[in-house]
């Protein structure tokens, strides 16, 4: 059942209809200002950070890199000189080293639950280590 376009205009031109159809476009502008962004970001990591990528964990945008260890203790010695960048930057990642071998790192800003220029100064500062002598040799760490 249609309802008459006069009675149609009558509810479009209410208040609360203005309302939520400009909000409704301010949601949207904000949405492709935000996909830009991300694709922006996206491109950043791709070309400067090699290994990271950008994931985005229930909600929260991330960087993420993984490695394979030889042993579990060459491991704690791989997250040990992480750490040391990570103080000397006073900006600290999400560390994990799982089945004996495995490392993964997640970097965000936790104090805006998001992505900031330190989690990507920091992904470099990473990516800079000598970290060679410590890694399985795969084919993706060639
Ligand atoms: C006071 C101190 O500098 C802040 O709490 C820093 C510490 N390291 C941090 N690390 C990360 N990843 N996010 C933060 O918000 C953060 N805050």
């Amino acid at each position: 059942m249609t309802l008459p376009s006069r009675l149609c205009s009558r509810i479009l031109l209410t208040p609360l209809a203005r309302r939520v159809w400009t909000d409704h476009g301010r949601a949207m502008k904000e949405a492709r200002q935000s996909l830009a962004l991300l694709m922006g970001l996206g491109l950043i990591v791709l070309a400067k950070l090699p290994g990271w990528n950008l994931v985005n964990e229930g909600g929260v945008m991330k960087l993420h890199r993984a490695w394979k260890v030889k042993t579990f203790v060459k491991g704690m010695e791989f997250l040990q000189l992480v750490a040391d960048v990570a103080e000397a930057e006073g900006h600290h990642p999400d560390l994990h080293l799982v089945g004996w071998n495995n490392i993964k790192i997640d970097i965000w800003t936790h104090a805006v639950g998001g992505l900031t220029e330190n989690d990507f100064i920091l992904a470099a500062k990473i990516n800079g280590l000598n970290l060679h002598h410590l890694l399985r040799i795969t084919p993706a760490n060639k």
